[in-house]
């Protein structure tokens, strides 16, 4: 699939016009959309600096002659032109579950101030129900099982804490990960709104009438697709 990551990554950065505020996302394919946006600025391509999701992401944007906003600073933005990101699922009212490269607290607050954003993602991500791909939600590490506990007893979901190398994944907030296997998720916003509501959780994957449209790609062609 890495012929359509491209492919959308640089359909996305052709949406790019000079002065735009940009939120960069993170992931293979936002990071394919990056080098892209990366060459137009060589070519001459003028833009503010931007909001990037990660420090992978501000990295990437660093070594593409990207300039990035200091988001913890008193500088970060109230608004935002455009916003491009992959996704790990887009069910038809592209409601989306996001948060497989640990970013989702930093994507969702980047994208909550784009006037558009837009989901660069392949074939493989389009679905009719989310759930597949299991939930990504962002916790503290205090009491973190404590916290698994609650959504086990509210969702009926068993939480699986992510590692990576053999070790805790830690955010880049310094947060943990639960990663929940629903398989399906029959009404994504009442599951959004029981985990916004236990203790312990900073942020959930569900990103809920918030992407404008999609970009999706076969390896072949690039379609649109906009919220049914
Ligand atoms: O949500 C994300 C990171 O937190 C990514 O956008 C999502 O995991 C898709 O990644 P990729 O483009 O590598 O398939």
């Amino acid at each position: 699939m890495s012929d359509a990551k491209r492919r959308v990554a640089e359909a996305a950065a052709e949406l790019v016009e000079p002065g735009m505020r940009l939120g960069l996302g993170t992931g293979s394919t936002a990071a394919l959309f990056i080098e892209a946006l990366g060459r137009r600025v060589a070519d001459g391509l003028d833009l503010p600096p931007a909001a990037a999701t990660s420090r992978a992401s501000e990295d990437a944007a660093r070594r593409a002659g990207i300039a990035i906003i200091d988001m913890m600073g008193p500088d970060a933005p109230a608004e935002l032109d455009l916003a491009i990101d992959g996704a790990d699922e887009a069910d038809p009212r592209l409601s989306l579950i996001k948060g497989g490269g640990a970013s989702l607290l930093r994507e969702k607050i980047v994208e909550a101030l784009a006037r558009r954003f837009v989901v660069i993602i392949d074939e493989s991500k389009v679905v009719e129900q989310l759930g597949a791909f299991p939930l990504p939600v962002e916790i503290v590490p205090f009491g973190w099982a404590s916290t698994a506990h609650l959504i086990r007893s509210r969702l009926g979901v068993e939480p699986q804490l992510r590692e990576a190398r053999g070790e805790v994944l830690k955010t880049d907030n310094g947060n943990f990960i639960l990663d929940l296997p629903f398989g399906t998720i029959a009404d994504p916003e009442a599951t959004a709104r029981t985990l916004a509501g236990i203790p312990g959780v900073v942020e959930h994957g569900l990103f809920i009438g918030m992407a404008s449209e999609a970009l999706v790609s076969d390896g072949q062609n690039v379609r649109r697709l906009t919220p049914a």
